[in-house]
Protein backbone atom coordinates (compact mmCIF):
# COMPACT_ATOMS: atom_id res chain seq x y z
CA UNK A 1 0.00 0.00 0.00
CA UNK A 2 0.92 3.88 -0.39
CA UNK A 3 2.31 6.09 1.77
CA UNK A 4 0.30 9.67 1.97
CA UNK A 5 3.44 10.88 1.13
CA UNK A 6 3.16 8.54 -2.56
CA UNK A 7 -0.21 9.66 -2.94
CA UNK A 8 0.16 13.13 -2.69
CA UNK A 9 3.19 12.58 -4.95
CA UNK A 10 0.95 10.89 -7.46
CA UNK A 11 -1.84 13.44 -7.47
CA UNK A 12 0.48 16.46 -7.69
CA UNK A 13 2.00 14.74 -10.99
CA UNK A 14 -1.20 14.40 -12.58
CA UNK A 15 -2.51 18.11 -11.60
CA UNK A 16 -2.77 20.28 -14.37
CA UNK A 17 -2.73 24.43 -12.95
CA UNK A 18 -6.11 26.07 -13.59
CA UNK A 19 -5.85 29.35 -15.29
CA UNK A 20 -5.38 32.80 -13.24
CA UNK A 21 -7.79 35.64 -13.78
CA UNK A 22 -7.91 38.78 -12.76
CA UNK A 23 -10.52 39.47 -9.75
CA UNK A 24 -12.23 42.62 -7.36
CA UNK A 25 -9.24 41.99 -4.52
CA UNK A 26 -11.74 42.19 -1.94
CA UNK A 27 -12.78 39.43 -3.38
CA UNK A 28 -9.48 37.50 -3.27
CA UNK A 29 -9.08 36.26 0.36
CA UNK A 30 -7.91 32.91 -0.19
CA UNK A 31 -6.28 33.04 -3.83
CA UNK A 32 -3.11 32.30 -4.55
CA UNK A 33 -1.74 35.26 -6.53
CA UNK A 34 0.01 34.56 -9.82
CA UNK A 35 2.21 38.15 -10.02
CA UNK A 36 4.33 39.87 -7.93
CA UNK A 37 2.99 43.21 -6.07
CA UNK A 38 4.75 46.76 -5.78
CA UNK A 39 4.42 49.30 -4.31
CA UNK A 40 3.12 52.27 -6.42
CA UNK A 41 4.64 54.87 -4.64
CA UNK A 42 6.66 55.58 -1.09
CA UNK A 43 5.15 54.28 2.42
CA UNK A 44 4.67 56.64 4.30
CA UNK A 45 4.06 58.99 0.73
CA UNK A 46 5.11 61.97 3.30
CA UNK A 47 7.08 62.76 6.47
CA UNK A 48 4.34 62.06 8.98
CA UNK A 49 3.34 62.97 11.95
CA UNK A 50 3.01 59.68 14.66
CA UNK A 51 1.23 62.32 17.56
CA UNK A 52 -1.22 64.89 17.55
CA UNK A 53 0.90 67.79 18.96
CA UNK A 54 3.41 70.43 17.83
CA UNK A 55 5.86 70.30 14.86
CA UNK A 56 8.75 72.37 15.54
CA UNK A 57 12.85 72.63 15.14
CA UNK A 58 14.59 70.00 18.06
CA UNK A 59 16.74 72.74 18.61
CA UNK A 60 13.74 74.95 20.05
CA UNK A 61 12.25 72.77 22.43
CA UNK A 62 13.28 74.79 25.47
CA UNK A 63 11.73 78.07 23.91
CA UNK A 64 8.45 79.13 24.08
CA UNK A 65 7.04 78.92 20.56
CA UNK A 66 4.73 81.20 18.40
CA UNK A 67 2.14 78.79 16.37
CA UNK A 68 2.11 79.92 12.57
CA UNK A 69 -0.37 77.43 11.52
CA UNK A 70 -2.55 74.57 12.53
CA UNK A 71 -2.38 71.01 9.96
CA UNK A 72 -5.19 68.41 9.74
CA UNK A 73 -4.37 65.20 8.48
CA UNK A 74 -5.16 65.26 4.88
CA UNK A 75 -4.08 69.27 4.62
CA UNK A 76 -1.21 70.36 2.95
CA UNK A 77 0.96 72.41 5.62
CA UNK A 78 1.45 76.23 3.58
CA UNK A 79 4.21 77.43 6.31
CA UNK A 80 7.54 76.42 7.13
CA UNK A 81 8.94 75.96 10.52
CA UNK A 82 11.78 78.58 11.47
CA UNK A 83 13.61 79.76 14.82
CA UNK A 84 10.78 80.11 17.64
CA UNK A 85 8.09 78.90 15.44
CA UNK A 86 5.51 75.65 15.70
CA UNK A 87 2.47 74.31 13.64
CA UNK A 88 -0.20 72.27 15.62
CA UNK A 89 -0.54 69.15 14.27
CA UNK A 90 -2.75 65.85 13.91
CA UNK A 91 -1.90 61.99 13.99
CA UNK A 92 -1.33 61.39 9.82
CA UNK A 93 -0.64 64.69 9.26
CA UNK A 94 2.18 66.00 6.82
CA UNK A 95 5.35 67.86 8.62
CA UNK A 96 6.34 70.81 7.54
CA UNK A 97 9.23 72.15 6.21
CA UNK A 98 11.91 72.97 8.34
CA UNK A 99 10.43 70.91 11.40
CA UNK A 100 11.92 67.53 12.91
CA UNK A 101 10.37 66.87 15.82
CA UNK A 102 6.58 66.43 16.62
CA UNK A 103 5.73 66.84 20.87
CA UNK A 104 3.07 65.10 22.07
CA UNK A 105 -0.07 67.67 23.52
CA UNK A 106 -0.12 66.29 26.79
CA UNK A 107 3.36 67.38 26.97
CA UNK A 108 2.54 70.95 26.16
CA UNK A 109 1.04 74.81 27.77
CA UNK A 110 -0.25 77.72 26.80
CA UNK A 111 1.26 80.78 27.97
CA UNK A 112 -0.45 84.11 28.45
CA UNK A 113 0.69 85.31 25.48
CA UNK A 114 -0.62 82.47 23.45
CA UNK A 115 2.25 80.66 22.74
CA UNK A 116 3.20 77.15 22.63
CA UNK A 117 5.29 75.62 25.72
CA UNK A 118 7.45 72.44 25.90
CA UNK A 119 6.83 70.91 29.37
CA UNK A 120 8.29 67.07 28.88
CA UNK A 121 11.81 66.20 30.12
CA UNK A 122 12.62 64.48 26.66
CA UNK A 123 10.42 63.24 23.62
CA UNK A 124 11.01 61.06 20.69
CA UNK A 125 10.91 63.02 16.75
CA UNK A 126 7.44 61.33 16.56
CA UNK A 127 7.60 61.52 12.45
CA UNK A 128 7.55 58.67 10.36
CA UNK A 129 9.78 59.55 7.34
CA UNK A 130 8.47 59.48 4.31
CA UNK A 131 9.77 55.76 2.24
CA UNK A 132 10.42 54.57 5.64
CA UNK A 133 8.37 51.56 5.89
CA UNK A 134 8.65 51.27 1.01
CA UNK A 135 10.22 52.45 -1.49
CA UNK A 136 8.04 53.02 -4.95
CA UNK A 137 9.46 49.78 -6.64
CA UNK A 138 9.55 47.10 -3.64
CA UNK A 139 8.09 44.28 -3.95
CA UNK A 140 5.64 43.95 -1.27
CA UNK A 141 3.85 40.70 -1.78
CA UNK A 142 5.38 37.55 -3.85
CA UNK A 143 4.12 35.81 -6.71
CA UNK A 144 2.77 32.29 -4.75
CA UNK A 145 1.51 33.86 -1.69
CA UNK A 146 -2.10 33.07 -0.38
CA UNK A 147 -4.20 35.98 0.02
CA UNK A 148 -4.91 36.61 3.77
CA UNK A 149 -6.62 39.65 5.59
CA UNK A 150 -3.19 41.30 5.55
CA UNK A 151 -2.44 40.76 2.20
CA UNK A 152 -5.86 42.83 1.43
CA UNK A 153 -4.82 45.38 3.57
CA UNK A 154 -1.63 45.85 1.34
CA UNK A 155 -3.08 45.57 -1.95
CA UNK A 156 -5.49 48.33 -1.08
CA UNK A 157 -2.55 50.52 0.07
CA UNK A 158 -0.41 49.76 -3.26
CA UNK A 159 -3.27 50.43 -5.28
CA UNK A 160 -3.71 46.67 -6.87
CA UNK A 161 -7.58 46.61 -6.43
CA UNK A 162 -7.27 43.76 -9.48
CA UNK A 163 -4.69 41.57 -8.73
CA UNK A 164 -3.83 38.56 -10.83
CA UNK A 165 -4.59 35.35 -9.23
CA UNK A 166 -5.03 31.44 -9.97
CA UNK A 167 -8.52 30.69 -10.81
CA UNK A 168 -9.53 28.23 -7.80
CA UNK A 169 -11.15 24.92 -8.57
CA UNK A 170 -14.72 24.14 -8.54
CA UNK A 171 -15.17 21.47 -5.89
CA UNK A 172 -18.32 18.96 -6.44
CA UNK A 173 -19.56 17.08 -3.44
CA UNK A 174 -21.63 14.14 -2.96
CA UNK A 175 -22.72 11.84 -0.06
CA UNK A 176 -23.39 8.45 -1.44
CA UNK A 177 -25.05 5.62 0.31
CA UNK A 178 -29.22 4.42 1.06
CA UNK A 179 -28.87 4.51 4.35
CA UNK A 180 -28.16 8.23 4.50
CA UNK A 181 -31.24 11.15 5.29
CA UNK A 182 -30.35 14.82 5.25
CA UNK A 183 -29.93 16.25 8.48
CA UNK A 184 -33.57 17.76 9.13
CA UNK A 185 -35.13 13.76 8.99
CA UNK A 186 -35.56 12.03 12.09
CA UNK A 187 -33.83 8.72 10.96
CA UNK A 188 -35.36 5.91 11.02
CA UNK A 189 -34.04 2.32 12.23
CA UNK A 190 -30.91 1.51 10.18
CA UNK A 191 -31.09 4.99 8.82
CA UNK A 192 -28.00 7.46 9.52
CA UNK A 193 -28.24 11.24 9.07
CA UNK A 194 -25.60 12.32 6.21
CA UNK A 195 -22.63 14.29 7.93
CA UNK A 196 -20.15 13.84 5.71
CA UNK A 197 -22.04 16.03 2.90
CA UNK A 198 -22.01 19.17 5.08
CA UNK A 199 -19.26 18.59 7.13
CA UNK A 200 -17.06 18.50 3.50
CA UNK A 201 -19.08 21.55 2.04
CA UNK A 202 -17.83 23.04 5.02
CA UNK A 203 -14.15 22.51 4.73
CA UNK A 204 -14.26 23.52 0.93
CA UNK A 205 -16.44 26.82 1.93
CA UNK A 206 -13.81 27.31 5.30
CA UNK A 207 -11.00 27.45 2.29
CA UNK A 208 -12.69 29.31 0.03
CA UNK A 209 -13.48 26.73 -2.86
CA UNK A 210 -16.57 27.25 -4.61
CA UNK A 211 -19.13 24.16 -4.23
CA UNK A 212 -21.56 22.38 -5.81
CA UNK A 213 -23.27 20.72 -3.66
CA UNK A 214 -25.54 17.46 -4.55
CA UNK A 215 -26.46 16.20 -1.52
CA UNK A 216 -27.15 12.21 -0.95
CA UNK A 217 -27.37 9.50 -4.19
CA UNK A 218 -28.69 5.95 -3.09
CA UNK A 219 -26.79 3.23 -3.99
CA UNK A 220 -27.88 2.67 -7.00
CA UNK A 221 -25.60 2.61 -10.21
CA UNK A 222 -27.60 4.63 -12.43
CA UNK A 223 -28.31 7.32 -10.15
CA UNK A 224 -24.97 7.81 -9.08
CA UNK A 225 -23.84 7.85 -12.38
CA UNK A 226 -25.51 10.17 -13.21
CA UNK A 227 -24.76 12.55 -10.29
CA UNK A 228 -21.09 11.80 -10.89
CA UNK A 229 -21.35 12.86 -14.41
CA UNK A 230 -23.29 16.19 -13.55
CA UNK A 231 -21.03 17.14 -10.89
CA UNK A 232 -17.89 16.42 -13.61
CA UNK A 233 -19.52 18.45 -15.78
CA UNK A 234 -19.70 21.19 -13.52
CA UNK A 235 -17.15 20.96 -11.31
CA UNK A 236 -12.90 20.25 -11.05
CA UNK A 237 -12.82 18.33 -8.54
CA UNK A 238 -15.63 15.87 -7.64
CA UNK A 239 -15.37 14.45 -3.86
CA UNK A 240 -17.69 11.65 -2.61
CA UNK A 241 -17.86 10.41 0.42
CA UNK A 242 -18.66 6.31 0.17
CA UNK A 243 -18.75 3.48 -1.50
CA UNK A 244 -15.19 2.99 -1.99
CA UNK A 245 -14.79 0.09 -0.15
CA UNK A 246 -15.44 -3.73 -1.61
CA UNK A 247 -18.78 -4.03 0.04
CA UNK A 248 -21.59 -5.35 -2.95
CA UNK A 249 -23.39 -1.77 -3.54
CA UNK A 250 -19.64 -0.08 -3.09
CA UNK A 251 -20.30 1.15 -6.77
CA UNK A 252 -17.79 4.39 -7.42
CA UNK A 253 -14.57 2.58 -8.70
CA UNK A 254 -16.65 1.07 -10.87
CA UNK A 255 -18.79 3.91 -12.24
CA UNK A 256 -15.75 6.15 -12.76
CA UNK A 257 -13.61 3.90 -14.90
CA UNK A 258 -17.06 3.30 -17.13
CA UNK A 259 -17.26 7.10 -17.38
CA UNK A 260 -13.32 6.98 -18.69
CA UNK A 261 -11.34 7.94 -15.83
CA UNK A 262 -8.13 6.55 -14.94
CA UNK A 263 -7.93 5.23 -11.09
CA UNK A 264 -4.14 6.26 -9.80
CA UNK A 265 -4.88 4.91 -6.45
CA UNK A 266 -7.79 3.05 -4.12
CA UNK A 267 -5.81 2.79 -0.70
CA UNK A 268 -3.56 4.88 1.65
CA UNK A 269 -1.55 3.04 3.93
CA UNK A 270 -2.71 5.62 6.90
CA UNK A 271 -5.54 5.48 9.51
CA UNK A 272 -8.23 6.56 9.65
CA UNK A 273 -10.00 5.95 6.03
CA UNK A 274 -7.26 3.85 4.04
CA UNK A 275 -9.47 3.41 1.81
CA UNK A 276 -9.43 6.65 -0.68
CA UNK A 277 -9.40 6.53 -4.95
CA UNK A 278 -8.10 9.34 -6.94
CA UNK A 279 -9.01 9.39 -10.55
CA UNK A 280 -8.43 11.80 -12.91
CA UNK A 281 -9.30 12.28 -16.78
CA UNK A 282 -7.75 15.27 -18.76
CA UNK A 283 -8.31 18.31 -15.63
CA UNK A 284 -11.24 16.23 -14.23
CA UNK A 285 -10.65 14.63 -10.70
CA UNK A 286 -12.32 12.11 -8.70
CA UNK A 287 -12.05 11.51 -5.28
CA UNK A 288 -13.88 9.29 -3.63
CA UNK A 289 -13.21 9.24 0.53
CA UNK A 290 -14.39 6.45 2.99
CA UNK A 291 -18.03 6.88 4.23
CA UNK A 292 -16.88 6.85 7.89
CA UNK A 293 -17.49 10.64 9.01
CA UNK A 294 -13.42 11.01 11.09
CA UNK A 295 -11.98 9.08 8.01
CA UNK A 296 -13.51 11.15 5.39
CA UNK A 297 -12.94 14.46 7.51
CA UNK A 298 -9.28 13.75 7.23
CA UNK A 299 -8.75 12.74 4.28
CA UNK A 300 -10.30 15.65 3.10
CA UNK A 301 -7.39 17.64 5.56
CA UNK A 302 -4.70 15.90 4.59
CA UNK A 303 -5.05 14.46 0.92
CA UNK A 304 -8.15 16.44 -0.44
CA UNK A 305 -7.07 20.17 0.68
CA UNK A 306 -3.18 19.99 -0.56
CA UNK A 307 -4.46 18.35 -3.59
CA UNK A 308 -7.27 21.25 -4.36
CA UNK A 309 -4.34 23.73 -3.33
CA UNK A 310 -2.39 22.40 -5.56
CA UNK A 311 -4.41 23.16 -8.80
CA UNK A 312 -3.77 26.85 -7.84
CA UNK A 313 -0.24 26.69 -8.08
CA UNK A 314 0.20 27.38 -3.73
CA UNK A 315 3.70 25.66 -3.33
CA UNK A 316 3.78 26.66 0.39
CA UNK A 317 4.42 23.65 3.08
CA UNK A 318 1.32 23.28 5.54
CA UNK A 319 2.19 24.21 9.33
CA UNK A 320 2.60 22.06 11.43
CA UNK A 321 3.55 23.04 15.22
CA UNK A 322 6.63 21.19 17.33
CA UNK A 323 4.67 20.61 20.84
CA UNK A 324 5.39 18.20 24.07
CA UNK A 325 3.61 15.64 24.90
CA UNK A 326 1.62 15.84 27.95
CA UNK A 327 1.30 12.08 28.70
CA UNK A 328 3.21 8.86 26.97
CA UNK A 329 1.31 7.31 24.48
CA UNK A 330 1.32 3.77 23.48
CA UNK A 331 0.06 1.11 20.70
CA UNK A 332 0.28 -2.11 19.42
CA UNK A 333 -0.45 -2.27 15.50
CA UNK A 334 2.45 -0.16 13.94
CA UNK A 335 1.49 -0.82 10.14
CA UNK A 336 -0.10 2.18 9.13
CA UNK A 337 0.51 5.74 9.65
CA UNK A 338 -2.49 7.24 12.30
CA UNK A 339 -3.62 10.97 12.86
CA UNK A 340 -5.37 11.48 16.13
CA UNK A 341 -7.54 14.40 17.82
CA UNK A 342 -5.31 16.50 20.14
CA UNK A 343 -6.04 19.41 22.58
CA UNK A 344 -4.05 21.90 23.86
CA UNK A 345 -3.09 22.66 27.63
CA UNK A 346 -3.05 25.52 29.63
CA UNK A 347 0.88 24.37 29.78
CA UNK A 348 0.99 24.30 26.22
CA UNK A 349 1.70 20.51 25.77
CA UNK A 350 -0.44 18.16 23.87
CA UNK A 351 -2.94 15.93 25.19
CA UNK A 352 -4.83 13.14 23.26
CA UNK A 353 -8.59 13.25 22.97
CA UNK A 354 -10.84 10.45 24.23
CA UNK A 355 -11.13 8.61 20.73
CA UNK A 356 -12.94 5.54 19.60
CA UNK A 357 -11.98 5.22 15.86
CA UNK A 358 -13.58 6.47 12.49
CA UNK A 359 -16.95 6.80 13.00
CA UNK A 360 -16.19 9.12 16.41
CA UNK A 361 -16.67 12.39 14.58
CA UNK A 362 -18.14 13.77 17.95
CA UNK A 363 -14.16 13.31 19.26
CA UNK A 364 -13.20 16.14 17.32
CA UNK A 365 -15.42 18.79 18.51
CA UNK A 366 -13.38 19.75 21.27
CA UNK A 367 -10.59 19.06 19.48
CA UNK A 368 -7.92 22.09 18.73
CA UNK A 369 -6.16 19.96 16.49
CA UNK A 370 -4.63 16.45 15.12
CA UNK A 371 -1.04 14.82 15.18
CA UNK A 372 0.13 12.09 13.03
CA UNK A 373 1.97 9.17 14.09
CA UNK A 374 4.33 7.46 11.47
CA UNK A 375 3.92 4.23 10.62
CA UNK A 376 6.36 2.18 12.52
CA UNK A 377 6.19 4.01 15.98
CA UNK A 378 4.81 2.80 18.80
CA UNK A 379 5.23 4.56 21.74
CA UNK A 380 5.47 8.65 22.12
CA UNK A 381 6.38 9.83 25.75
CA UNK A 382 5.73 12.45 28.11
CA UNK A 383 7.77 15.95 26.59
CA UNK A 384 8.41 14.33 23.38
CA UNK A 385 7.65 17.01 20.72
CA UNK A 386 4.79 16.27 18.17
CA UNK A 387 3.60 17.77 14.92
CA UNK A 388 0.11 19.62 15.99
CA UNK A 389 -1.98 20.41 12.88
CA UNK A 390 -4.34 23.20 13.74
CA UNK A 391 -8.00 22.37 12.19
N1 LIG B 1 -14.64 -6.21 3.86
C1 LIG B 1 -14.24 -5.00 4.18
N2 LIG B 1 -15.15 -4.12 4.65
C2 LIG B 1 -14.77 -2.87 5.00
C3 LIG B 1 -13.41 -2.52 4.92
C4 LIG B 1 -12.49 -3.45 4.38
O1 LIG B 1 -11.29 -3.18 4.24
N3 LIG B 1 -12.96 -4.66 4.02
N4 LIG B 1 -13.02 -1.28 5.37
C5 LIG B 1 -13.91 -0.58 6.29
C6 LIG B 1 -13.52 0.80 6.43
S1 LIG B 1 -12.18 1.12 7.39
C7 LIG B 1 -14.24 1.82 5.88
S2 LIG B 1 -13.79 3.46 6.14
C8 LIG B 1 -15.40 1.61 5.05
C9 LIG B 1 -15.25 2.37 3.76
O2 LIG B 1 -16.26 2.03 2.98
P1 LIG B 1 -17.14 3.04 2.15
O3 LIG B 1 -16.34 4.22 1.77
O4 LIG B 1 -17.74 2.27 1.09
O5 LIG B 1 -18.16 3.62 3.18
P2 LIG B 1 -19.60 3.10 3.52
O6 LIG B 1 -19.59 1.63 3.66
O7 LIG B 1 -20.56 3.73 2.61
O8 LIG B 1 -19.78 3.76 4.96
C10 LIG B 1 -18.95 3.47 6.06
C11 LIG B 1 -19.66 4.02 7.31
O9 LIG B 1 -19.80 5.42 7.24
C12 LIG B 1 -21.17 5.82 7.31
N5 LIG B 1 -21.40 6.92 6.36
C13 LIG B 1 -21.26 6.84 5.03
N6 LIG B 1 -21.58 8.01 4.46
C14 LIG B 1 -21.92 8.84 5.46
C15 LIG B 1 -22.35 10.19 5.51
N7 LIG B 1 -22.46 10.90 4.37
N8 LIG B 1 -22.62 10.75 6.69
C16 LIG B 1 -22.50 10.01 7.83
N9 LIG B 1 -22.08 8.73 7.85
C17 LIG B 1 -21.82 8.15 6.69
C18 LIG B 1 -21.92 4.60 6.87
O10 LIG B 1 -23.24 4.61 7.32
C19 LIG B 1 -21.08 3.49 7.46
O11 LIG B 1 -21.39 3.32 8.82
O12 LIG B 1 -15.55 0.23 4.74
C20 LIG B 1 -15.36 -0.65 5.86
N10 LIG B 1 -15.69 -1.98 5.47
O1 LIG C 1 -10.59 3.32 6.21
MO1 LIG C 1 -11.66 3.40 7.46
O2 LIG C 1 -11.82 5.04 6.96
O3 LIG C 1 -10.17 3.48 8.52
O4 LIG C 1 -12.47 3.80 8.88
Amino acid sequence: MITLEQALEIAFSKAQLLGTETIDFLQSSGCILAQDVIADADMPPFHKSAMDGYACRRADLDMELEVVEIIPAGYTPTKSIALGQCSKIMTGAQVPEGADTVFMVEYSSETATGKIKFTGEKTNSNICLKGEDLKEGDLVISSGTMVKPQHVAILASVGCINPLVYQKPQVGIISTGSELVNPEVTPRSSQIRNSNGPQLFAQATKQGFPVNYYGIVPDDEQLTTKIIEKSVAESDVTILSGGVSVGDFDFVPKIIQKLGFEIHFNKINIKPGQHITFASKGNKYIIGLPGNPVSSFIQFEVFALPFLRKLMNYQQPEIQLPMPMSHDYFRKKTDREECLPVQITNQNEVTLVEYHGSAHIHAYHQAFGYISVPAGTTEILKGELVHVRPL
